[in-house]
């Protein structure tokens, strides 16, 4: 076996969940950008407007809200949740893209319904992490910062966020909590948690 190569146990997903605005996408674009062997992405299903950069099939399959809801009804999603007025899913064959032919542990950005959904079906290895942002303030901040989203949306996620810092704060689907305050800080212990993932090792805090 190659040095840096998964060892006998299988590499397990990574499941990335927290607050919108809080950084997941900033740590999970580096984290890819710096592994690209150990990690892919499972490209989610959404019913969003692509922001300007997305790409279709790279950051999300953009799609119609009729044919979404028809692949759900269909039974390709692994699991899918209406966030903030969209609906975001992952299909079966974006995991098994990444799992069963790229070989590689697979990063999932989702919401906490769509990680409980995970978390019961049972059926994924996984290492979970929550994104906790260093206060509610920071966090509106970076939102309003990214200028990405009316502010109608801001108001909405900023709504959302509270449910989601509730749910990351009590309850045993996630093994590791990281505070995003420095970027630097932040992404040297996601990226060992990541790895923890990959080598399929056993989670300890
Ligand atoms: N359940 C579920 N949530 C998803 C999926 N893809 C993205 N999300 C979540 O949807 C929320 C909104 O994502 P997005 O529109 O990209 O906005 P952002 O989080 O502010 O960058 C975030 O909490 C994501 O984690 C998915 O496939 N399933
Ligand atoms: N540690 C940090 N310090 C300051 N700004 C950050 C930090 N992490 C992320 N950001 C910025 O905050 C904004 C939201 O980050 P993003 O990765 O899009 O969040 P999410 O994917 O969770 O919605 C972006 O503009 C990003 O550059």
């Amino acid at each position: 076996m190659k040095e840096g190569e998964a060892g006998s146990r299988r590499p397990k997903a990574l499941l990335v969940c927290g607050p919108s605005g809080v950084g997941k996408g900033t740590l999970i674009k580096r984290l890819l950008d710096e592994h690209p062997d150990k990690f892919g992405f499972s490209c989610s299903h959404t019913t969003r407007k692509p922001r300007e950069g997305e790409a279709e099939g790279t950051h999300y399959h953009f799609v119609e809200r009729d044919d979404m809801l028809k692949d759900i009804e269909d039974g390709k999603f692994l699991e899918f949740a209406h966030v903030s007025s969209n609906i975001y899913g992952t299909s079966f064959a974006s995991v098994k893209k990444v799992i069963e032919e790229q070989k590689k542990c697979c990063v999932l950005d989702i919401d906490m319904q769509g990680a409980e959904q995970v978390h019961e079906d049972g059926s994924i290895d996984k290492v979970g992490v929550f994104i906790m942002p260093p206060s509610f303030e920071v966090l509106e901040g970076r939102l309003r910062g990214r200028g990405t989203e009316s502010e109608k949306d801001i108001q909405i996620r900023l709504e959302t966020a509270k449910a989601e810092l509730e749910f990351g704060n009590s309850n045993s689907i996630f093994d590791f909590k990281v505070v995003n305050e420095s970027l630097e800080e932040a992404y040297a212990k996601f990226k060992e948690i990541a790895l923890i993932a990959y080598t399929g090792g056993a989670v300890s805090q």
